[in-house]
């Protein structure tokens, strides 16, 4: 395993702890569990219908419908907590987003499973920028094809992880169930849609 993001082949992968401080971070960490209408969705896999590991809510623009867990979802209006991380994001990054797909890992036992953010509605270099509220969860990383991790990156309170470029065509993530974690964790995952294909 590396230690070293830059060290990764074909993946533009940017991490930035502390990008919002601990006490705003908590304010929005709070705030956004009381207030999201969470969903669990379920997912048709081998015949058997599964519910998702997690809670989830998709907002963002009226065109950003998006397709997750095999359903089409039409945005929610952003909500001024919402719209006001967007206008920081984009600042602070510069790039433009449209949507945000809010995850909700209420604690070790909730996670998700091995994926690229590679859906045709995000383009041939999908762009993800994502903000990690409440408990530390590893993120993992692997190549297509293989089954050995190999990079893992602890993505702490008020962190940023930004997935650029390359990076959905030749790797896929995770966040793994643990024992070790019984605290909750919202994960915030702004996208850019763009293009109306669904
Ligand atoms: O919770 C995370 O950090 C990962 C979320 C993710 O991979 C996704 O929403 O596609
Ligand atoms: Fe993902």
């Amino acid at each position: 395993m590396t230690s070293d993001l830059s060290g990764l082949a074909q993946a533009e992968l940017d991490y930035r702890p502390r990008w919002v401080e601990p006490d705003l971070a908590d304010l929005w960490l709070q705030r956004l569990i009381a207030d999201t209408p969470w969903t669990q969705p379920r997912i048709r896999l081998y015949g058997r219908t599964f519910e998702v590991p997690r809670l989830v809510a998709w907002y963002g623009d009226p065109e950003a419908r998006y397709r997750y867990s095999g359903l089409v979802h039409q945005p929610l209006p952003w909500s001024p907590l919402l719209a006001d991380i967007r206008d920081r994001l984009q600042q602070s990054t510069g790039l433009s987003l449209n949507g945000v797909l809010l995850n909700f890992y209420r604690d070790g036992q909730d996670a998700m499973g091995w994926h690229s953010d590679d859906e045709p509605e995000l383009g041939p270099e999908p762009v993800v920028v994502s903000l990690n509220l409440g408990a530390t969860r590893r993120f993992d990383l692997r190549r297509k094809g293989c089954s050995r991790i190999e990079h893992s990156l602890p993505l702490e309170h008020g962190s940023l992880l930004v997935m650029r470029g390359p990076t959905q065509h030749h790797w896929q993530h995770q966040i793994a169930r643990t024992r070790r974690v019984s605290e909750p964790r919202v994960n915030l995952t702004f996208r850019q849609i763009i293009r109306e294909s669904i």
